[in-house]
């Protein structure tokens, strides 16, 4: 039976050129699908709060969101590396907070590791998940928890000062113990910077193609859902959405024109029995 991927083996994959492929996956299904597929690492993304949810941001997602889902993708991907989004304000109240919402994760939910958005600021969080045998992977460039205070999906890296603060912030994150980090909506010359300045792998979401590993979203990645917006980031590999609105509205069109079911569908009496039971089911047999 395939194991999931090990740290070691990430850092490996980083050495020898070997690109790690990551995607998002919200349940059950989901997780089947993606660890069949191949993937290496499962991220439960808080995205699930966009996605699945169908919140505007993922700021309103919660712990037990997370947790909800990762019991989910754990269940469909036992043969996966899963990492799970540490929410909005769950790791920013302290390291004992930070601790004890991360522990939930991994012992309720079943994740492998967690992920949290931000740079050297959080450092001693890392260091403190790490020190307990918690794996981080850090995320960098645009953080869609900050959002709000962003004021927008802005790509990030494009100048000289956003590019250096971004190299200074992985570093401190690696040397705090990650053991990867996120780059999101980052300029590909400085997300390729970044990668070559890190031992450990840099996974990219929009950041071009000098990362160790790439990540998309399940739901961007094959159109689930309604009026899915195609970003320059995001290549749709499929259209599921209209295959999925194609299957009901037909459905419905048979159901409406008596079309279904049809008699295989159901299950017919045999004959003795029919006509032992012939009262109950017609009234009395005869007229
Ligand atoms: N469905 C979905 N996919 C994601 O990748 C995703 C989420 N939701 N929710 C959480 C964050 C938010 N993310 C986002 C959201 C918007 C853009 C966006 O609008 N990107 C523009 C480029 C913006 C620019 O040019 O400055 C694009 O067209 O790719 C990117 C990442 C990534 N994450
Ligand atoms: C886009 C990825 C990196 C993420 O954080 C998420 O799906 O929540
Ligand atoms: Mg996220």
């Amino acid at each position: 039976m395939k194991q999931p991927v090990t740290l070691p083996r990430l850092m490996a994959m980083k050495r020898q050129g070997n690109p790690i492929a990551m995607m998002t996956a919200y349940d059950y299904p989901s997780a089947q699908l993606t660890e069949e597929a191949g993937v290496d690492v499962i991220l439960v993304g808080d995205s699930l709060g966009n996605v699945v949810l169908g919140y505007d941001t993922t700021v309103p997602v919660t712990l037990e969101d997370m947790i909800y889902h990762t019991k989910a993708v754990v269940r469909g991907a036992p043969h996966t590396m899963v990492v799970t989004d540490m929410p909005f304000a769950t790791y920013r109240l302290g390291k004992e907070a930070t601790l004890r919402n991360a522990a939930r994760i991994m012992r309720e939910g079943g994740a492998h590791a967690v992920k949290l958005e931000g740079g050297a600021e959080l450092a001693e969080e890392v260091a403190v998940l790490v020190s307990a045998g918690i794996p981080v992977l850090a995320h960098l460039g645009l953080t869609p928890q900050s959002v709000h205070q962003i004021g927008g999906y802005k790509v990030q890296g494009k100048d000289a000062a956003e590019a250096e603060k971004l190299l200074a912030d992985a570093k401190a994150l690696e040397q705090a113990g990650a053991f990867g980090v996120v780059l999101e909506l980052v300029t590909e010359p400085v997300a390729a910077a970044v990668t070559k300045s890190l031992q450990v792998p840099t996974i990219g979401i929009g950041a071009g193609r000098g990362c160790d590993g790439q990540v998309l979203v399940y739901h961007d990645m094959i159109r689930y859902g309604s009026g899915i917006r195609d970003k320059r980031m995001v290549k749709a590999y499929a259209d599921v959405g209209e295959t999925i609105r194609g299957a009901i509205a037909q459905y419905v069109d048979e159901v409406k024109n008596k079309q279904f079911p049809e008699a295989r569908h159901g299950f017919p009496l045999d004959e003795k029995a029919e006509e032992a039971m012939s009262t109950t089911l017609y009234g009395g047999g005869s007229q």
